[in-house]
């Protein structure tokens, strides 16, 4: 994974947009090292899509952000305020969606949601909400007889009460179907749209390539990488793959130079059956790619049909989780992209 330094720390003042700013945080449940030197910016109406292995973080990263838990250790300011010495004026700009939300079953939507907000600071009106969430036409249903999907709309509805200025929303999508998880999306698009900071938790790396500004992988409690998704999918090698019709194939692959990888991949069959599938491999992929050209004119040899493409998400996922570190040792380095 390339490495850079992260420009933010705790001597480095927020951006004048940041509704985040978190710098070194680390946190510890009774010895246990939880959260580790975690630096991250979130800047006003950003989808930031934090992802990880099961425990890596992310819940308790998020239950410090707004202030349900004590930092252990760094800096932290949303909206400008330390969440945990100022929690009301954090629950008045911030809507949640927890991974399990609690709701009274017996009685209507329409009734949960007047309930709530009598509970919440934030003003709105009920027909508004369920409009936003599309549950109008179950609003006199009893909360227990609507389906996975949309009482997780009816979370999201409790969530965007009042338009909070940030929404925290931690797995949103888990257990949903397809087509709920799709019209789960596009709400959250919208929100952002409209100017909403939203922090995401996920385990579907598809549904952050989908929505996210700003992707934040999360391992053993440290901020492994983050940044766009263009710069975290940069952190891996690009992949090149041609057909090629080569004169000399095992020479090719050996002249390839220090830091392009090429190699053979017989179990993709190319349409041309005189061809012969080709990787190449590489950080650099203008030098990969002149390599290649300048190898094939050297060698007169034919080159069919050509992709290159970035690294993929699950690619970054996996070296991510594959990379080991200590977890007992406490100064565990974050490596990350400049943004
Ligand atoms: N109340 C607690 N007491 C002790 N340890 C805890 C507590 N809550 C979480 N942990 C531990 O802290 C680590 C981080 O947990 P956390 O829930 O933040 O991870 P996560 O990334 O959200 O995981 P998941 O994807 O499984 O929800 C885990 O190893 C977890 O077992």
């Amino acid at each position: 994974m390339t490495e850079s330094t992260h420009p933010e720390n705790a001597t480095t003042a927020p951006p004048p947009d940041a509704v985040v700013h978190a710098a070194g945080l680390d946190f510890h449940y009774d010895g246990y090292h939880a959260v580790r030197d975690v630096s991250l910016t979130v800047r006003r109406g950003e989808i930031v899509a934090l992802l990880g292995t099961n425990g890596a973080g992310k819940t308790t990263t998020l239950e410090i952000l707004q202030g349900f838990r004590e930092r252990s250790g760094g800096d932290l300011a949303v909206f400008g305020v330390d969440p945990f010495r100022d929690p009301a004026e954090i629950r008045a700009r911030t809507g949640v969606v927890l991974q399990e939300a609690g709701h009274f079953g017996e009685i209507s939507v329409r009734a949960e949601l007047t309930m709530w907000s009598r509970l919440s600071s934030r003003t709105d009106s009920v027909d508004r909400v369920l409009g936003l969430v599309d549950l109008t036409h179950r609003s006199e249903n009893r909360v227990d007889s609507l389906s996975g999907g949309e009482r997780r709309r009816l979370d999201l509805a409790m969530a965007i009460w009042g338009a909070p200025e940030l929404i925290v929303l931690d797995e949103p999508t888990t257990g949903l179907d397809p087509e709920s998880r799709r019209t789960l999306w596009s709400l959250v698009r919208d929100l952002r749209d409209a100017g909403t900071t939203i922090v995401l938790t996920t385990h579907y790396l598809e549904e952050a390539e989908e929505l996210a500004d700003v992707v934040a992988i999360m391992h053993q409690g440290a901020l492994a990488v983050h940044g766009t998704l263009d710069e975290v999918l940069a952190t891996r090698p690009s992949r090149i793959q041609v057909d090629v019709r080569p004169v000399d194939g095992e020479r090719l692959i050996a002249a390839a130079p220090a830091g392009v990888t090429a190699a053979w991949n017989d179990a993709r069959r190319p349409a041309d059956a005189g061809l012969r599938a080709l990787e190449v491999v590489s950080d650099d992929q203008q030098a990969a790619l002149s390599w290649l050209i300048r190898t094939a004119d050297h060698e007169r040899m034919v080159l069919g049909p050509l992709r290159a493409s970035p690294a993929s998400l699950d690619e970054v996922f996996h070296h991510v989780r594959n990379s080991t570190t200590d977890p007992a040792t406490p100064d565990h380095k974050t490596s990350e992209v400049s943004r």
